[in-house]
């Protein structure tokens, strides 16, 4: 009998999550029926998503939402032989029982490359910078792209991305190292916006022309202040808004529509999922830019399923350097 660790949701998050709004459970789980298959979980995702999600998916006690790495260890299912790699939505959780369904097989992963990318890069977060810059941003050779958080998973791959597409690329992340970072991976400018006196002067060294390209990570005010930094016709893609994730009373304005007329600009919020049907065609790409070495991928592991909730709240605290795992 194997016993399945989680961690759940005791009380919904308001503010910044604490400790005490996860529990951790163990329960036995049962005997495989045929057709099911046991996974052990063996690399985690936190992702910022799960604290706006967490409180229109979830009920308190539910299993925390979220993706995983997992390894077969038992079967009785001919598609999922003992040590096949998948990439599973089971949540923060050891173990689980499948029926196989809304499983993502992990087959012919090069040798060289760790599994737990199937969470960053070439994952959700590598989709999501994909389809944002070439469906959303329309990037062409040539365009300055302004991307926010961009030392995170997300953030990361547009710079290198846009870099591929030719196009010149700024990066704002909340400290040097981070910045140090993305000179080190190719961003052309790089500022740490927690430090510089005056964002709009920092916006403006980067790009004393402006920004054809606005990837947003962040929202708030930091957005507020790029809009007015955007060039005629700009694009925006409206990826995330973190900077209001853990707020209990909604930022407001200034307002959107001044720089939206004046500047004649394109803003369009998406979610990665729109793109599900050209998954695999896009995953493939950014496999082979990543085997190339023309993307580079940091990963922030933390070890131990026990720490998964210091690991979700440092991620909102932006104590990650790339995509934040956690190894079992
Ligand atoms: N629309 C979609 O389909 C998807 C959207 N997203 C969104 O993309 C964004 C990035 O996600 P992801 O790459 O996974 O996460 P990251 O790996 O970038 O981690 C989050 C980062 O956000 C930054 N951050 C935290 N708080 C604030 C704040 N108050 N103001 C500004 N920045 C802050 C921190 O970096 P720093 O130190 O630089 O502040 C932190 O490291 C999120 O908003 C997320 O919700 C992600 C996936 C899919
Ligand atoms: C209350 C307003 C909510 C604002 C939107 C919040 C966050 C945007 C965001 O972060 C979107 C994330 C999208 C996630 C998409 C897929 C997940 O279900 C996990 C998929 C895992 C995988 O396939 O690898």
């Amino acid at each position: 009998m194997v016993r399945a660790k989680s961690w759940t949701l005791k009380k919904h998050f308001e503010g910044f999550p604490k400790t005490s709004d996860l529990e951790l459970k163990e329960v036995e789980l049962p005997k495989l029926k045929d057709g099911d298959v046991l996974f052990e979980s063996v690399f985690l995702s936190v992702d910022p998503y799960m604290r706006p999600y967490s409180r229109i998916y979830m009920k308190e006690g539910d299993i925390m939402i979220g993706s995983q790495v997992a390894r077969v260890v038992e079967s009785k299912n001919p598609t999922y032989p003992v040590g096949t790699y998948v990439v599973a939505n089971s949540g923060w959780t050891t173990h689980f029982i499948s029926d196989g369904k809304d499983l993502r097989l992990l087959p012919s992963w090069p040798e060289n490359i760790p599994r737990s990318l199937a969470l960053g890069t070439i994952g959700m977060p590598g989709l999501t910078a994909y389809f944002g810059l070439f469906e959303i941003c329309k990037i062409r050779a040539g365009d300055t792209v302004l991307v926010t958080a961009a030392a995170g998973a997300v953030g990361s791959v547009v710079g290198q991305i846009a870099k591929i597409g030719g196009c010149k690329v700024v990066g704002c992340a909340g400290s040097d190292k981070k910045v140090a970072y993305l000179k080190q991976i190719g961003f052309d400018e790089a500022f740490n916006y927690k430090t510089v006196g005056s964002l709009e002067e920092a916006l403006k060294k980067a790009s004393p022309d402006g920004y054809d390209c606005y990837f947003d990570n962040v929202g708030g005010e930091f957005s507020s202040i790029v809009l007015n930094q955007m060039k005629k016709f700009g694009r925006i893609a409206v990826c995330g808004a973190i900077s209001g994730y853990n707020d209990t009373v909604p930022q407001k304005g200034p307002y959107v529509q001044i720089p939206m007329i004046f500047k004649e600009l394109y803003m369009e919020g998406f979610i990665v999922s729109r793109w599900n049907d050209r998954r695999e065609e896009a995953l493939k790409i950014l496999l082979r830019w990543v085997v190339e070495g023309k993307i580079k991928c940091e990963e922030h592991v933390t070890e131990g399923f026990e720490k998964m909730p210091a690991a979700f709240m440092g991620l909102l605290k932006g104590e990650n350097l790339g995509k934040a795992i956690i190894k079992v």
